[in-house]
């Protein structure tokens, strides 16, 4: 294992001092990047991720150009559910689309559980670009079992996500046996991650924001946990992260993360009293804030690193991903404006 534990990044994570505010973005491997269209072009979102080479440079990118304090390897949370037997596709513009969606339980035996091996390619990248990245943390990920249960159900993304709560306010045993094989595939690829080199893992309950407080913590928090403490003894600081979650930020952090991920709606210096004092944050700006100019960039940037330094480790993101409209450029500006402002 080759944990980067001096990286301004780990530290944050921890709680620990640091001499900058460390700095990345979700989905900063990606469309917003002339370099990466011009790369995919003509190959499937599927079968770019199953190429090491890809990965390797497509996770590269952003950190060569906006010198990010951390690279997130390139894949996508349906990876490894793919992996696991599901017949599935990533549609541009549309997202994971499911070509079976899981119903009965007769439909979950087409879930298998994942073998590490099912997902060497994935350990390959990871090797690859621990080796290239040198001082700069590789951040692992997986989808939490909630969110990948609702592509799985709906068959492809919602809004309301009818069909994933009916399954689970209408059949619980069923809901719970889904689950819990997602948890079982979730912590097998994120335990593949870590074993080959990442310095850090992000759990993705991108559409949690959709529960109350009282369901997430009956239907989904036991799920969710398992997967995190199924990597207590891994070494690796654990991201969890949602949109929408701002009464879910309690539960989130009790689920088992170093860090709890905020959405641009709850300020930081607001989650932090939520959270708890033993937990970092990572967040929070819009990622809509970056089309308004650089003045508002600015005057916005740094009224998130003023409040999140009332949390005991700060690791400045986006609230969610960057738009593929992004102007790379303002990126890169915002990076050296918050290593310039947090410098201490
Ligand atoms: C919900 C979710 C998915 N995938 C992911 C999540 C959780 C993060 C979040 O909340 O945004 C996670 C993800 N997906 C991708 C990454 C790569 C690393 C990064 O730069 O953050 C990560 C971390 C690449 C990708 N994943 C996808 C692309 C676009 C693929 C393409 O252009 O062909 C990329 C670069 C496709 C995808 N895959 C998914 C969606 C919603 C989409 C976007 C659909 C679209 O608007 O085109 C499912």
């Amino acid at each position: 294992m080759t944990v980067l534990n001096d990286s301004p990044f780990v530290r944050a994570c921890r709680g620990l001092t640091v001499p900058h505010t460390p700095v990345w973005f979700m989905r900063q491997a990606g469309r917003s990047l002339p370099e990466y269209r011009k790369i995919r072009e003509g190959i499937g979102m599927l079968d770019s991720c199953r190429r090491p080479d890809l990965v390797t440079e497509i996770t590269l990118q952003p950190v060569r150009r906006h010198h990010v304090d951390a690279a997130i390897l390139f894949s996508d949370i349906v990876v490894p559910i793919a992996a696991a037997g599901i017949d599935l596709d990533i549609v541009a513009g549309t997202g994971p689309v499911v070509a079976e969606p899981l119903r009965t339980a007769a439909d979950l035996e087409r879930l298998r559980p994942l073998a590490a091996g099912d997902v060497d390619f994935v350990a390959e990248a990871v090797r690859l670009l621990v080796a290239e990245l040198g001082s700069t943390p590789l951040i692992g990920f997986a989808g939490a079992p909630f969110t990948l249960a609702s592509y799985l159900i709906e068959g492809g993304p919602s809004r309301t996500y009818l069909k994933t709560k009916a399954m689970m306010y209408g059949a619980p045993d069923l809901w719970n046996a889904l689950l819990s094989r997602l948890a079982q595939i979730t912590l097998t690829f994120l335990r593949v991650q870590v074993e080959a080199g990442v310095s850090a893992v992000q759990l993705f309950d991108s559409w949690a924001g959709a529960l109350s407080e009282a369901d997430y913590r009956q239907y989904v928090m036991p799920h969710s946990a398992a997967v995190l403490r199924g990597l207590l003894d891994a070494g690796v600081p654990r991201i969890h992260f949602g949109v929408g979650t701002g009464v879910l930020l309690e539960a989130m952090g009790e689920a088992g993360a170093d860090v709890v991920g905020v959405d641009w709606r709850t300020p930081l210096d607001v989650a932090t009293k939520r959270i708890g004092p033993d937990r970092a944050v990572q967040g929070n700006l819009d990622p809509a804030i970056l089309f308004a100019g650089w003045d508002v960039v600015e005057r916005e940037a740094r009224r998130v690193v003023a409040q999140g330094q009332s949390a005991p480790g700060h690791v400045f993101n986006l609230g969610h991903g960057v738009m593929p409209e992004t102007d790379p450029e303002i990126l890169t500006r915002l990076v050296a404006l918050v290593h310039e402002i947090s410098a201490r």
